[in-house]
Parts: C-alpha cells; sequence; structure tokens
C-alpha cells in the first residue's frame, strides 16, 4: 500500500480513468473488513470469525492486512504480534473483567471515530478484579 502511495502512477489505469502522478492515495481497510462479499455478518464483532477462516496475515489475502503486503509489508509484524498477544493475554489471564456497576453490555457503544487509524468514539471502562478477588483502585481505560 505504501508503494501505490510513494508511486500513484501504478494506477494511472485503474478503471479506465487516469490517476494524476503524486496522487496521494488511501486504501480504505475499514471498508475491506467489512465488504459483504469477504466476509458474513461483517458488521458484528466477532474476532473468532478470523480463527475459522484460512486468511493471515501475511498480505496474500486480500480481505484481510493488517500489516499491508507486498515489498511494503510492514517489517515489524513479528515484533508487533508477540507483544499484542502478550498483554492482551496476561490481561486476560490475571483479572476478571466486569462492566462498572449500573452499565449493562447493550450499553457498551463499538462505534468508531473517524481517523487514518480506527479508534473507539467513547472509552471502554471495565473494571478489573485480581484473581483472588482483589479489585483494582484504578479503572483502567481500554
Ligand atoms: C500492531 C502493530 C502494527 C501494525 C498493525 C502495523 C501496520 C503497518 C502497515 C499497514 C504498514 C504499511 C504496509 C504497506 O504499505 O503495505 C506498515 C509499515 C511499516 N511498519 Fe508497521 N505496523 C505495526 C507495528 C510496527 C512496529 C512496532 C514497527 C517498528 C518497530 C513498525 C514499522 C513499520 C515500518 C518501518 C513500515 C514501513 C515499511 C516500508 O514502507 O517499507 N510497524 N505497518
Amino acid at each position: 500500500m505504501t508503494e501505490l502511495t510513494r508511486h500513484p502512477e501504478k494506477l494511472r489505469r485503474a478503471r479506465d480513468e487516469d490517476v494524476p502522478p503524486k496522487t496521494t492515495i488511501y486504501v480504505n481497510g475499514w471498508a475491506r473488513g467489512r465488504d459483504p462479499n469477504s466476509w458474513e455478518r461483517p458488521e458484528v464483532f466477532e474476532p473468532e470469525r478470523v480463527m475459522r477462516s484460512s486468511v493471515d496475515t501475511d498480505g496474500h489475502d486480500f480481505e484481510f492486512m493488517p500489516f499491508g503486503e507486498g515489498r511494503r509489508i510492514c517489517p515489524a509484524k513479528n515484533v508487533a504480534m508477540a507483544p499484542t498477544e502478550l498483554a492482551l493475554a496476561s490481561l486476560l489471564h490475571s483479572f476478571d473483567w466486569d462492566l462498572p456497576e449500573g452499565m449493562k453490555k447493550e450499553d457498551i457503544s463499538m462505534d468508531e471515530a473517524p481517523g487514518i487509524t480506527v479508534h473507539r468514539r467513547s472509552p471502554l471502562v471495565l473494571v478489573a478484579t485480581e484473581y483472588g478477588g482483589v479489585e483494582v483502585k484504578d479503572k483502567p481505560q481500554c
């Protein structure tokens, strides 16, 4: 993708329209991840769907390319994946997670804020209880 951004002339004849040189091109990863031709019920938050699927993050499957593809693929893919998995696994292993008092599952908004990277519109507030029953005083925001 970086390759296309740097050398948009490669797309010149895309869809029979000229793309002028030096045009900045953004690949809409959000739309790709919600393409109903690739994913069943794409609007449903269902991370397990990638476990059932044969797609991987190596840049061969155009429906799921969090690290890009081709010769500009993220060179730190493995460096990024290991601590991400470790951090998430440690949080799940060490704490019970609950909603703040009075809040229901249906109250959680998964709305996203616009931007080059996707992030939540409103913070996710959870109560972490360490295994053994000790409630963590500073409620983390994920
Ligand atoms: C979960 C974390 C990360 C994600 C999702 C991610 C994703 C990406 C994506 C989508 C690209 C563009 C690939 C393309 O143009 O096709 C990229 C490029 C790049 N990433 Fe990452 N990245 C992550 C972490 C990191 C880390 C931790 C480093 C450095 C330690 C890093 C270094 C780079 C570099 C240097 C490039 C540019 C490669 C080039 O243009 O040749 N990334 N990354």
